[in-house]
């Protein structure tokens, strides 16, 4: 690798205004409103292509000891947590066919987790199970997924093709109504939801978008019925189709280079074109990652995190372009106030981000044989701006002739669905399949919809309550007014890159929270007090996220242009040091979080 040219205060004073110019361009008047949600309105789209069709059951009218909503990674872990403490009856309600979450949606080609196998696949001490790649395909993660939940005895109590669309909580007997899509209504005494962040995937409010008479789908919906093949290519039945994909996100990354493979012909419609940095992906030994030796995948796991939260590590395991880039991402994160003033700071950011940001356009240059089209794919943003991607295999795939890049940037994305095609800058393209690689509504599934109505005491709805008094939470998993009921996610709580990683400390808090109140047969419920002291201590170490975000470019990261919304979102100052709160936490003070009953647990 070359040693990246450190820009001069003139270069950085052109590529700001380059930037800007490049924002604006993208800025749309309707915000995130420009989606749809592919759940609510377009059924087709968010069909399960994977599952004959729910297997008929009796509704259940039962009680179970705790109900967990959604069986990706975030429930399987809370699953394998709680059997670790005794819990008997774990019901984990699924709206997909099998557990697996994103893993199991995801199944376009070439579906990679573009975080490291070692680090990503969680409970790897505890199943023996080593990965083979350095980067895992998705049906290897998905596999794994089932592993746990055969291991931890989850597949018992499961509801697969079940949504669940309310929860109650009942006074009189200190449980939680749970009714779901299939006509349960059962009671649970914990609620603990994971539906994950990246479950309702969002189609473009593209005008006509109903009238495409040609074969279309979303890539979480991949339909290998139609194409053939399989996520690792031989999609055959496409050899003779002009194929339309829309997006370049991470997804699309992953699937162009095996449509273009197969497509007789493949349109790219791209708005904003990622950063594509190296993947370098390769096979693996169980000796390369130190496996065998007790806890090293723990050991690997921690190093990862340290590193991308900006803390100091030693030797970096991974060393991979998440590691490496790790200062880059720093921004995101108060402890860049180690580096001095936000002034210094910004000045040594900028720097550093543009050095990056020409070595990922040369790394274009490097790639792409026709001029125009490497110009059309060079990002014009700071890094982390959008999420950063990796690929060996992009680039290349449009120097093939039949591949057609097609840049939608001046008409913000493409203008118009017909019933042939699709119209970017007053050119039609014909198309027999038009492929939605448009991602999700991030960070808005499960309770956070709006369509899974929680009644706590009093029949007060958290979403109402929390309209008028903004989200309160202690840590991000309990409420005040909605006793055992666990949340995972990142609100008010932590996240990092490697996610799954942040959901099994959520879990192992999750199962903790659960233990207590058995043990002391008692309700878990944080008081106002507890709520208020933890938003302040969100609030006082708020990193000023502004000055980045406004000078992104639109994405899920900044409400797509609008910055980021008022108010403490997550823990300031990075996930390790959440956990190790977290970890003192529950030495000291967990029992601060417990209630007396006053019905005797059933
Ligand atoms: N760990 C991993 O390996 C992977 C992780 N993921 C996760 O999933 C998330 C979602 O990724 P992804 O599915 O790619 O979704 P994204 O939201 O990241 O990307 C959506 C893409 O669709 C484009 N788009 C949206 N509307 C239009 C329009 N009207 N016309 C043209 N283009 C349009 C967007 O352009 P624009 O940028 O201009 O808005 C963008 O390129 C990632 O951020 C990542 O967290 C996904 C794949 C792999």
């Amino acid at each position: 690798m070359t040693t990246p040219h450190t820009p001069d205060p003139h270069e950085l004073a052109v590529l700001r205004e380059r930037y800007r110019l490049e924002r604006e361009r993208r800025v749309r008047s309707d915000g995130a409103a420009q989606y749809r949600d592919a759940d609510a309105e377009f059924g087709y789209y968010a069909a399960d292509p994977y599952t004959e069709g729910p297997a008929d059951r009796a509704p259940l009218h039962d009680l179970v000891d705790v109900v967990v909503i959604g069986g990706g990674f975030g429930g399987i872990l809370t699953g394998a947590r709680l059997r670790q403490q005794g819990v008997a009856r774990v019901r984990i309600v699924e709206k997909g066919g099998d557990f697996g979450g994103t893993w199991y949606w995801n199944r376009y080609p070439g579906v990679h987790c573009d975080v490291e196998s070692h680090v990503y696949l969680p409970m790897l001490d505890e199943t023996g199970y080593v990965p083979e790649w350095k980067y895992a395909p998705g049906d290897e993660i998905r596999r794994h997924a089932v592993r746990i939940a055969r291991r931890f005895d989850l597949y018992a109590d499961a509801l697969f093709s079940t949504g669940v669309t309310a929860l109650t909580w009942d006074e009189a007997s200190e449980t939680w109504l749970v009714s779901t899509d299939r006509g349960d209504d059962f009671r649970a005494a914990y609620v603990v939801s994971a539906t994950g962040t990246l479950t309702d995937p969002k189609l473009p409010g593209i005008p006509g978008i109903e009238d495409f008479a040609g074969h279309t789908f979303h890539t979480s919906r991949w339909d290998y019925a139609y194409t053939g093949g399989t996520p690792e290519g031989g999609m055959t039945r496409l050899a003779d189709k002009r194929v339309g994909i829309v997006g370049t996100g991470a997804t699309g990354i992953q699937a162009i280079p095996m449509l273009a493979e197969d497509a007789g012909h493949l349109y790219v419609f791209q708005r904003t074109p990622s950063t594509v940095d190296e993947r370098a992906n390769r096979r693996t030994v169980p000796a390369d990652v130190g496996a065998g030796r007790a806890g090293w995948a723990r050991e690997r796991r921690d190093n990862f995190l340290r590193i991308v939260s900006g803390e100091s590590a030693g030797r970096d395991l991974v060393a991979d372009r998440w590691t490496t880039s790790a200062g880059l991402l720093e921004k995101l994160l108060p402890s860049f106030r180690r580096h001095g003033d936000r002034h210094t700071f910004e000045a040594a950011y900028e720097a550093a981000d543009a050095a990056k940001m020409n070595e990922l356009r040369a790394r274009v240059d490097r790639c792409v044989t026709d001029p125009e089209a490497a110009e059309k794919l060079k990002p014009w943003y700071r890094y982390a701006c959008k999420r950063p991607t990796f690929s060996d295999l992009y680039y290349p795939a449009f120097n093939r002739d039949n591949v057609t890049l097609v840049d939608t940037a001046d008409t913000h994305g493409i203008e118009r669905v017909t019933e042939d095609g699709v119209v970017v800058g007053g050119t039609a393209y014909a198309l027999d399949c038009l492929i939605f690689a448009t991602g999700f509504n991030v960070g808005t599934s499960g309770i956070h919809s709006g369509r899974l109505p929680v009644r706590g005491r009093d029949g007060v709805h958290l979403l109402d309550r929390w309209r008028r008094q903004g989200p309160r939470t202690l840590h991000g998993f309990t409420s005040n007014g909605f006793p055992n009921l666990v949340q995972l996610g990142s609100l008010q709580n932590a996240s990092s890159v490697n996610f799954t990683h942040i959901l099994d400390e959520q879990a192992v808090h999750a199962a903790a929270l659960v233990a207590a109140a058995e043990a002391d047969d008692a309700l878990v419920e944080p008081s106002p007090a507890s709520e208020d002291a933890w938003l302040a201590v969100l609030a006082e170490g708020a990193p000023d996220h502004e000055w980045f975000h406004a000078e992104c470019t639109p994405g899920y990261y900044n409400r797509e242009g609008r910055g980021r919304p008022n108010g403490p979102i997550a823990y300031p100052h990075g996930a390790v040091a959440f956990h190790r709160l977290l970890g003192e936490w529950r030495e000291k003070s967990l029992s601060e979080v417990l209630r007396s009953r006053t019905v005797p647990r059933a």
